[in-house]
């Protein structure tokens, strides 16, 4: 089938026009469609009976499409053009101020059997489930456009690529996936090629339009659903315009989906940056880190170094694919084309790169303020805030508001290729060999600015306790201590007990020579007086550094119960106001906090009841008698 089939449903004009079966009643969506792909075809028409939107279009991912959207989603009001000398391109949005986060208490794991979801996660039966999904989404696209948006998460020509074909009602939808994912007509006639297996990812904002209705600048619902059918791999998302809950392509598939599928297959998908540091020798290493959401992996995969003749390069900030290679080797790949990145902090003297990537424009804002010159504003972006503003729920703003003029949650979303600093690795879908995992957390107290694991065992159980403060990223309280393993308490798409037992079996067949050292980070832990132990950012490069150090043999260190942490002088301080002994205060283990902390390792572990691996238990036994002995 040539490219000209997609005009088949596109007027001379470029306007969309209504495929037969809406106008006739009968099934036949798929002969004017663009695709030969038979299961996609079939599935638009099932959702599209189901949906009944006023029309069904094709996203090709083109410039002239993106410009067209983008256009329309300005006339509803759904997105502000920011002036085009600061922000190119760019667009603010703002959402309903109901749906500004991820809501993980709406989030479900349907697997046919309930202990395959896990005590992490949300589950229901998943007829029930199916049940109840088709009630809300019939007819829940009336008077709107469905989009049928083909992509892959990873790249094209990787050896087994992974598509998926997101359906949305939403436009801003289609405009984010297009920064977010590689979209469009390659991905389409690749899937052809291959007759691939495609993950279904439905989704709608859930606000049918009665005839005549005027529609409001964001849709969305009160009643939201977040939902993963683990067995066929499917996604449905109900009621949210957000993110997280709407690019199905980020967390609902790269990594829930995704998670079960590398379970299946032998691989890892996980809640992690990767970056590509250079030393002053010029030897190549790659870092992936998992923190929590809002708990700096943007920050650090596009860290500027504070020290000299050392070099960071991006190749992701929030999702890595990994498998170990023919060598046994860990090889990662991110699975994103852009960063959706928190706004509030990032900053010139924050995050330079993560600016100027910005500055190029291509991006669109969510839920952030408006200077009255036509751009965006938001806590941290500059150190004294402009003298008035529009926040972000549209209302007068000046300084002396007292609230915060961008949502703690609003969003930046740009294209990766425009950070200057991406590694060229970046478009190998081979990936790079990782020499190091960070898993860090953002705990005011009891866990030190960076300690290294014992060994690769120990790593995991690091991982699988690994603690934080919660955000603003998700739906609820904020700052409470939860337990989150590897980053991955909102995203493991089945049982918890099981995922870490993964990670042990499959590192347990890899070359246990080249598997990467762990560390334990905390760039979060307070002093006394209330401030920062370690100043971060750019200065997290010394940390690095010291990381690198340790891996080469060159660093020194202190052996403590949970593990290796630098001694006063082994980070390199040179230009900073820090003192050896500040060090050891930012990495000081408190006995006294370490019993707190070790009753509430015990705490979750119990419960993982049975599905907790052996292994980790040993762990467990073997820190309580390291601190009985010290
Ligand atoms: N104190 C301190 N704050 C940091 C550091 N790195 C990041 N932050 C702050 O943490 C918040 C979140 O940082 P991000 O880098 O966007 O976090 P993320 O993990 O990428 O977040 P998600 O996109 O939600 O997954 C921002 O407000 C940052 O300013 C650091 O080294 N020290
Ligand atoms: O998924 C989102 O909405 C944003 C994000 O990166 C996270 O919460 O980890
Ligand atoms: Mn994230």
């Amino acid at each position: 089938m040539g490219d000209d089939a997609r005009q088949l449903v596109l007027d001379e004009s470029g306007d969309n026009v209504a495929p037969s079966h809406l106008d006739s009643n009968t099934p036949g969506a798929s002969k004017d469609a663009p695709t030969t792909h038979q299961a996609l075809l079939a599935w638009v028409q099932q959702v599209a009976e189901l949906t009944q939107p006023d029309r069904v279009y094709w996203v090709d991912g083109s410039e002239a499409e993106n410009k067209r959207l983008t256009d329309e989603l300005v006339d509803a009001g759904t997105l502000v053009r920011l002036n085009p000398e600061a922000f190119p391109n760019s667009f603010a949005a703002f959402s309903d101020p109901k749906d500004v986060a991820r809501v993980e208490e709406q989030t479900f794991i349907c697997s046919e059997e309930k202990h395959d979801a896990g005590f992490t996660n949300n589950w229901m039966d998943p007829s029930e489930m199916r049940e109840k999904l088709n009630g809300l989404f019939s007819g829940s696209m009336r008077g709107r456009t469905m989009y049928v948006i083909p992509f892959v998460m990873g790249h094209l020509e990787a050896e087994d690529p992974k598509f998926g074909v997101e359906i949305t009602d939403s436009a801003y939808v289609v405009a984010s996936m297009r920064i977010m994912a590689r979209i469009g007509t390659d991905v389409l006639r690749k899937m052809e090629e291959l007759d691939a297996f495609f993950v279904p990812a439905l989704h709608s904002v859930g606000a049918p339009l009665a005839e005549g209705e005027q529609d409001v600048a964001w849709p969305c619902s009160d009643d939201k659903w977040i939902v993963h059918f683990p067995e066929d791999r499917s996604i449905w998302s109900y009621g949210s315009g957000y993110g997280g809950n709407a690019l199905l392509g980020k967390k609902c598939y790269a990594l829930r989906i995704a998670s079960i599928m590398a379970r299946d297959e032998g691989w890892l998908a996980e809640h992690m940056l990767i970056l590509k540091l250079t030393s002053p020798e010029k030897k190549d290493y790659f870092v992936a880190a998992a923190f929590p959401s809002a708990c700096g992996k943007t920050n650090l995969a596009l860290l500027d170094p504070t020290i000299e003749g050392w070099k960071v390069e991006t190749l992701g900030d929030d999702i890595t694919w990994m498998r170990f290679g023919h060598n046994g080797e860990l090889r990662a790949t991110n699975p994103e084309a852009g960063l959706f990145g928190v706004a509030p902090g990032t900053g010139w003297s924050t995050n330079p790169n993560a600016m100027r990537a910005i500055a190029k424009g291509n991006s669109i804002f969510t839920n952030v303020a408006l200077t009255d010159d036509g751009g965006v504003w938001w806590e941290g972006m500059t150190d004294e805030a402009p003298a008035h503003l529009t926040d972000w729920l549209g209302n007068e703003w000046t300084p002396e508001s007292g609230r915060p003029a961008a949502h703690p949650n609003s969003r930046f979303c740009t294209p990766i290729d425009q950070i200057d600093m991406l590694a060229e690795e970046y478009h190998s879908p081979d990936g790079v060999p990782v020499s190091a995992i960070l898993f860090g957390g953002r705990r005011k107290t009891t866990v030190p600015l960076v300690t290294q694991s014992r060994d690769w065992t120990n790593g995991i159980f690091m991982g699988s306790t690994l603690s934080s403060e919660t955000t603003a990223a998700a739906a609820g309280q904020v700052g409470v201590v939860r337990r989150d393993p590897m980053a991955m308490l909102p995203f493991m798409g089945y049982d918890a007990g099981d995922y870490l037992r993964h990670w042990i079996t499959l590192s347990g067949k890899a070359n246990q020579e080249t598997l990467p050292k762990i560390f334990l980070v905390n760039w979060f832990r307070r002093t006394a007086d209330g401030g920062f132990a370690w100043p971060g950012f750019g200065d997290n490069s010394r940390v690095l550094k010291w990381v690198i150090e340790r891996i080469e043999g060159t660093a020194d260190a202190v052996e403590t119960p949970i593990g290796f942490v630098p001694t006063g002088e082994s980070l390199d301080l040179t230009g900073m106001d820090m003192t050896a002994a500040d060090v050891e205060a930012a990495v000081h283990v408190d006995p006294e906090e370490w019993k707190k902390e070790l009753a509430g390792i015990e705490e979750w572990y119990a419960r993982f009841g049975e599905s907790l691996p052996e292994d980790l238990v040993a762990e467990l036994q073997t820190l309580k008698e390291r601190f009985a002995a010290a």
